[in-house]
């Protein structure tokens, strides 16, 4: 199947000479979730407003269901949504009429039919009638997704969903993010929290300094670079680790009652098996034992750290 969204050899230098994009290419699969995570000034930004015609591109290309946001500017704008971090509109509208207004924008004929549809499926039906300036922040940020698929878009694009809102909150979005996915909307979030990435995305693509360092599916990339520990209670505290397990990659907690060991999931052996015998040998017994899998937070920090 053909891509939705089609990135290729994409670039932006700005007036003042900086570089924000280096050549990026990223093609985006319908109906998937993808995440952008980057640290900031990543070129997260960057890259969004080109694809929506914010931003010109110093060189590359984009194109969304086959039509090139410069030559087919129209079809491909009319197929993207964009929600942004901030509401901007009059504070005084109702929901009604800015959302509304915003299908206007894009040339599409009075359709209160899908208004209403839009409304309810965000629960912002009974809310029509407010004035914006009378919402909660929550549902705030239901209007920026509602204003966003007024226009019916096959592809929306959510910048940084989550900044600054409580935990609640942010379930909450989640839960409105996997539900418009649902419908078969594509949607591409840009983030810094991992954990939205890791609790929304099918993909996760990372860039940093302009460029896409990594895509990748996101079990897989978690499988990939994750590192398992192992962690060992022991019935007994050590002082040391003892010699005969020196081959092994332990570490032993400050207070002697734990041994910790750290394998590569990806390895041919975990070494569990050597590692148990050579315990039972050393006649080192233990209470219990868990494991633990790296976060994605843990295999971004590995990936944008730079080398010192
Ligand atoms: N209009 C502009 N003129 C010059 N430099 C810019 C302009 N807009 C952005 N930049 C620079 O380009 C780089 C990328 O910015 P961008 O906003 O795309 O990053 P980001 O990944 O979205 O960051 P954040 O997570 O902080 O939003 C930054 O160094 C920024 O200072």
């Amino acid at each position: 199947m053909a891509p939705i969204l089609s990135i290729s050899g994409l670039s932006k230098t700005y007036d003042t000479g900086f570089q924000a994009l280096k050549s990026v290419s990223l093609d985006i699969e319908k109906g998937e979730v993808f995440a952008l995570l980057g640290p900031n000034g990543a070129g997260k930004t960057t890259l969004i407003s080109i694809v929506c015609g914010i931003v010109n591109a110093s060189s590359g290309s984009v194109t969304v269901d086959g039509n090139d946001i410069v030559r087919d500017y129209r079809a491909a704008r009319s197929l993207i949504g964009l929600v942004p971090q901030e509401l901007t509109t009059d504070a005084f509208e109702t929901v009604w009429a800015t959302v509304s207004f915003s299908r206007g924008l894009f040339g599409k004929p009075k359709a209160p039919a899908i208004v209403e549809k839009v409304l309810r499926d965000l629960s912002l039906w009974d809310k029509k009638d407010n004035k914006l300036v009378t919402l909660s922040g929550g549902m705030k940020r239901r209007v920026l997704i509602a204003k966003a698929l007024a226009h019916e878009p096959r592809v929306l694009f959510l910048d940084e969903p989550t900044a600054g809102v409580d935990v609640e909150l942010r379930r909450d979005m989640w839960r409105v993010i996997r539900e418009l996915r649902d419908t078969g909307v594509t949607i591409i979030l840009t983030t810094h929290y991992i954990e939205e990435a890791e609790e929304m995305a099918d993909r996760v693509g990372v860039i940093n300094k302009g460029e896409i360092i990594l895509v990748e599916d996101k079990a897989e990339l978690m499988r990939k670079l994750g590192r398992k520990q192992l962690t060992l209670h022991l019935a007994d505290p050590l002082s040391a680790v003892p010699a005969g397990l020196s081959a092994h990659n332990l570490e032993l907690s400050s207070d002697g009652s734990e041994l910790v060991y750290t394998y590569d999931t990806q390895g041919e052996r975990t070494g569990i098996t050597a590692l148990l015998q050579d315990l039972n040998a050393a006649g080192i017994r233990f209470r219990d034992l868990q494991t633990r899998q790296s976060s994605l937070e843990e295999i971004f920090v590995n990936l944008v750290r730079t080398p010192s």
